[in-house]
């Protein structure tokens, strides 16, 4: 199918938005582009003014028509020579009018959403190898890129804003994407960026702590995730809809409750699971277990690691099953793939050692990669963690703690400080430490971190670099410098090979 970007009649675009007024007529103005940003208008688009975090979109205006804008759709009157659309909700009207520009393009997308506080990216990429492996087109939404097929495309956001995701979805079918997998963060669901969005499946993971900056509670939290489910199949369109729950997670059953949707549950130890792992063992090299589904049993030897691997496996295979997906498939495709970029990602530089990369950046992942880490390390185990400025304070304490209970020696150090003082971040996870009986070291400087933690690890030992997984950079003040952990444990163990020879 192919799609071309329409040139619209404003009066018909607007036609899914029941409530609106206009300081003009607008029945002639034809528009042939949407932004809600001032700096992206060309000739001839509607400009959207967003109220947002750091600035009002209101104040562009002028800008956005220097640029080209010949309509604009705002929350208030505006005393400019361009027809001006007022609404009470502009977020809201621009998700329901990218859908409609686009074409309302995930109704002919099969579209799988998965939210939780870890393991987003990682079950994206298990659907994309599952359905890649039974001959699907695919696309892809997350933290690391979009993707469609093999082309990747940068992403500022793990769920970027309506404008942006309706715009990918109709690129998706212009390149005949059968199904697309993306990860809805609670900020995108509190925010609305996924109103529009015809979900065939949504997939919860877990919950733990982790951005109580956005949401104060953590029971708001649970209610952000849970508006996934509430709003799945919103539209009947005739097609079954299913909601996938990870039922050993003590919040399941709320989730549960939220959705009128049909409900699959999978897990390892709680009754009446719908899909289950069972005989799970986990070592050096990987995991095994048999899963027992509505559809069939099959064994998996997969060369992922930990138990989170097991659950990552038992959702994104749960998903496939219900859209029709062969337990061949699964199985093939869950056997095959390697793991995502920067999650228990291995650093190889011709060391004694081991060093692993991982995006571990809340108590709980931590907790998961430090614990698999010790159960089969032969040696000591080393991590190197810090804490994003800018983001949930008080899980940095608990991060501290988690560090230097599983490792043998923690380094505590910089991971994105952004606007903070780097200093009080650190002070700040110190805090959850008893210095007396527990061994860490502060090193402000990540790349001395990492230096440290790599000079000192013997034979046999493991190296754990924890936090920015695939990121490439370091974020201090409004600076973003070039900061790779893989590129720069790397660096450092051959300058320590080369010293050696
Ligand atoms: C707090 C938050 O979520 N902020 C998001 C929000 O930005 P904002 O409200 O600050 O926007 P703003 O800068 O105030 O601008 C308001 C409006 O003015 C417009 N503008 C602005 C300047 C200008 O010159 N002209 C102009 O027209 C902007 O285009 C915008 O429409 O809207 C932006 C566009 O959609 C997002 O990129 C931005 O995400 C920021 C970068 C962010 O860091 N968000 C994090 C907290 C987040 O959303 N994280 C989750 C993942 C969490 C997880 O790991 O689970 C995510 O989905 O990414
Ligand atoms: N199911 C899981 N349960 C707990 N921890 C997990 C799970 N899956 C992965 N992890 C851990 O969490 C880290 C992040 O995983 P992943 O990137 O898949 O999560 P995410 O939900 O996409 O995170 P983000 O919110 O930053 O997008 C991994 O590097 C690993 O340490
Ligand atoms: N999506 C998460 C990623 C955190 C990654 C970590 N490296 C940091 O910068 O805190 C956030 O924006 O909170
Ligand atoms: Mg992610």
């Amino acid at each position: 199918m192919v799609r071309k970007c329409p040139i619209l009649i404003l009066k018909e675009l607007l036609s899914d938005i029941s409530f609106y007024s206009t300081t003009t007529p607008i029945e002639n103005v034809m528009i042939k582009g949407i932004e809600m940003d001032s700096r992206q208008i060309k000739p001839g688009y509607l400009f959207v003014c967003i109220s947002g975090h750091t600035v009002d979109g209101h104040d562009y205006v002028k800008q956005a028509i220097q640029n080209g804008a010949i309509a604009i759709l705002a929350e208030k009157p505006l005393d400019v020579d361009v027809p001006v659309i007022t609404v009470s909700d502009t977020s809201r009207a621009l998700a329901i009018l990218a859908n409609r520009y686009f074409e309302r393009p995930t109704q002919d997308l099969h579209l799988i959403g998965v939210t939780g506080t870890n393991g987003k990216t990682s079950v994206t990429y298990l659907l994309e190898a599952i359905f890649q492996k039974a001959k699907k087109h695919t696309g892809l939404i997350g933290t690391i890129q979009m993707k469609i097929g093999e082309e990747s495309f940068e992403v500022k956001n793990t769920t970027p804003d309506s404008l942006f995701l309706q715009k990918s979805f109709a690129k998706m079918l212009e390149k005949e994407v059968d199904a697309a997998f993306m990860e809805v963060s609670s900020h995108a669901l509190v925010m609305g960026r996924t109103f529009g969005c015809d979900f065939d499946i949504a997939i919860f993971t877990n919950l733990t702590q982790d951005h109580l900056d956005y949401h104060s509670t953590m029971e708001e939290y649970l209610h952000a995730k849970s508006l996934l489910f509430s709003q799945l199949g919103n539209r009947y369109d005739g097609n079954p809809k299913y909601a996938i729950i990870n039922k050993d997670d003590s919040h399941s059953l709320t989730l549960i409750k939220s959705t009128a949707q049909q409900v699959l549950t999978y897990g390892i130890h709680s009754d009446k699971l719908d899909v289950q792992a069972t005989n799970v063992m986990l070592d050096a090299n990987g995991s095994s277990f048999d899963m027992r589904t509505p559809v069939g049993t099959i064994s998996i030897k997969s060369k992922l690691m930990g138990m989170f691997s097991v659950y990552n496996m038992l959702a994104a295979a749960s998903a496939a099953i219900c859209s029709g997906i062969s337990l061949k498939a699964i199985q093939t495709a869950l056997e095959s793939t390697t793991g995502v970029r920067g999650r228990f990602e291995p650093v190889v530089a011709g060391q004694s050692f081991g060093v692993i990369v991982d995006y571990a950046h809340t108590p709980d992942s931590l907790e998961n990669v430090l614990k698999t880490v010790k159960s089969f390390a032969k040696g000591n185990v080393y991590v190197v963690v810090g804490c994003g400025g800018d983001r949930d304070r008080t899980k940095r304490p608990i991060m501290a703690k988690t560090a230097v209970t599983y490792a043998d020696l923690a380094l505590f150090t910089s991971d994105n400080p952004r606007s903070e003082d780097p200093k009080q971040i650190l002070k700040d996870m110190v805090e959850g430490v008893d210095g007396q009986t527990q061994a860490y070291r502060v090193i402000e400087n990540r790349k001395e971190a990492i230096q440290y933690a790599v000079e000192h690890a013997k034979e046999d030992d493991i190296v754990v670099i924890a936090g920015k997984g695939h990121e490439t950079y370091q974020i201090i003040g409004d600076t973003t410098y070039d900061f790779d952990d893989r590129q720069v444990a790397t660096e450092i163990i051959h300058q320590i090979l080369q010293k050696e020879l």
